[in-house]
C-alpha cells in the first residue's frame, strides 16, 4: 500500500473542512477524487503534500508519516498543481532541468531524465521554446513533466485539465494513461469523463466526508445507478445526508 490515511481531519476555527478521512490507496493505483466544490479535495492533497499541517490524524506515504517524518514522507511525492510552477522566461528544457537541479540530480541524470520525460509527453519539438509561449494543454503537459523530475513513487494532480479544449484534454489523457501502474497517482477533478477514462478507483467526498469508495462499477452497483455522473450526483445531494 503506497498510501494510508487515517483520521485525517482539517479544522479552520470551527469550521470542519476535512473531517475524519480515512483511506488506503495501493501502489501503482489511479484514485480519483471527486467531490462539489469546498468539498474539502484540495485541503486533502495540500496535508498529504506537506503543505497544510492536520489538525488531526495522519496518513503514511510510502511508509512515511506525514506528520512525523515530514521531510521523508515529502521525498516520496511530487504534484501537479492548479497554479502551475512552470517558469514561463525559462524554455521547456531549462524547466525540467532546473527541477532535476532542485532535486539534486547530477547534470547528466537531470538531462537524461528531461529527454526521458519530453520523450513521453511529446514536449522534444518544443524543447528549446519559452514556457511563457506554450498553449495551455502544453503548459499542463509540462507542469506534469516537472513533478515527474523527482521519480515520484506518489503524483497529486489537481485538476490538470481544466480549462483546456475537447482535443488536448484527450491527449493529456493519453499520456496519464502511460504513467498507470509506474506511479500511484491521485487525481482531482470535476470532469467525471476524465475520472471513467483514467480511474481504477474512485473515493466521493461531501462536506469534508468520504461519501463513498469503490470502482465506478462497484459505485453504480451500490447506488442502482447507471452512470458516474447519476452516483455523484446522489451522493452530493443535500438531503441525502
Ligand atoms: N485558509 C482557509 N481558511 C478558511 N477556510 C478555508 C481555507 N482554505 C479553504 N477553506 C475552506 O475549506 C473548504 C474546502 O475547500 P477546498 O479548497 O479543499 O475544496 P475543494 O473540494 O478542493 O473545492 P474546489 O473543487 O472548488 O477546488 C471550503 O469551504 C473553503 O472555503
Amino acid at each position: 500500500m503506497t498510501i494510508d490515511i487515517k483520521g485525517l481531519t482539517k479544522h479552520y476555527k470551527e469550521i470542519v473542512v476535512v473531517d475524519q478521512l480515512s483511506l488506503c490507496i495501493e501502489k501503482g493505483e489511479f484514485f480519483a477524487l471527486l467531490g462539489q466544490n469546498a468539498a474539502g479535495k484540495t485541503t486533502t492533497i495540500k496535508m498529504l503534500c506537506g503543505l497544510l499541517p492536520p489538525t488531526d490524524g495522519d496518513a503514511m506515504l510510502d511508509g512515511e508519516s506525514i506528520v512525523h517524518h515530514q521531510v521523508a514522507a515529502k521525498k516520496k511525492i511530487n504534484i501537479s498543481p492548479q497554479e502551475t510552477a512552470v517558469a514561463p522566461n525559462l524554455t521547456v528544457l531549462e524547466n525540467l532541468l532546473f527541477m532535476g537541479q532542485i532535486y539534486g540530480c547530477s547534470k547528466i541524470e537531470a538531462k537524461k531524465r528531461a529527454n526521458a520525460q519530453m520523450i513521453l509527453f511529446g514536449l522534444t519539438p518544443r524543447q528549446s521554446s519559452k514556457a511563457k509561449t506554450l498553449s495551455g494543454g502544453y503548459m499542463r503537459r509540462l507542469s506534469v513533466a516537472m513533478a515527474m523530475m523527482s521519480n515520484p513513487k506518489i503524483l497529486f494532480l489537481d485538476e490538470p485539465t481544466l480549462g483546456m479544449d475537447v482535443r488536448a484534454r484527450r491527449d493529456l489523457w493519453k499520456i496519464l494513461s502511460q504513467l498507470k501502474g509506474e506511479v500511484t497517482i491521485v487525481l482531482t477533478t470535476h470532469y467525471l469523463e476524465e475520472v471513467e477514462v483514467l480511474a481504477d478507483r474512485v473515493g466521493i467526498m461531501h462536506r469534508g466526508k468520504m461519501r463513498a469508495l469503490g470502482t465506478i462499477q462497484q459505485l453504480m452497483h451500490e447506488t442502482k445507478k447507471h452512470s458516474l455522473e447519476e452516483v455523484f450526483l446522489e451522493l452530493t445531494e443535500e438531503d441525502s445526508l
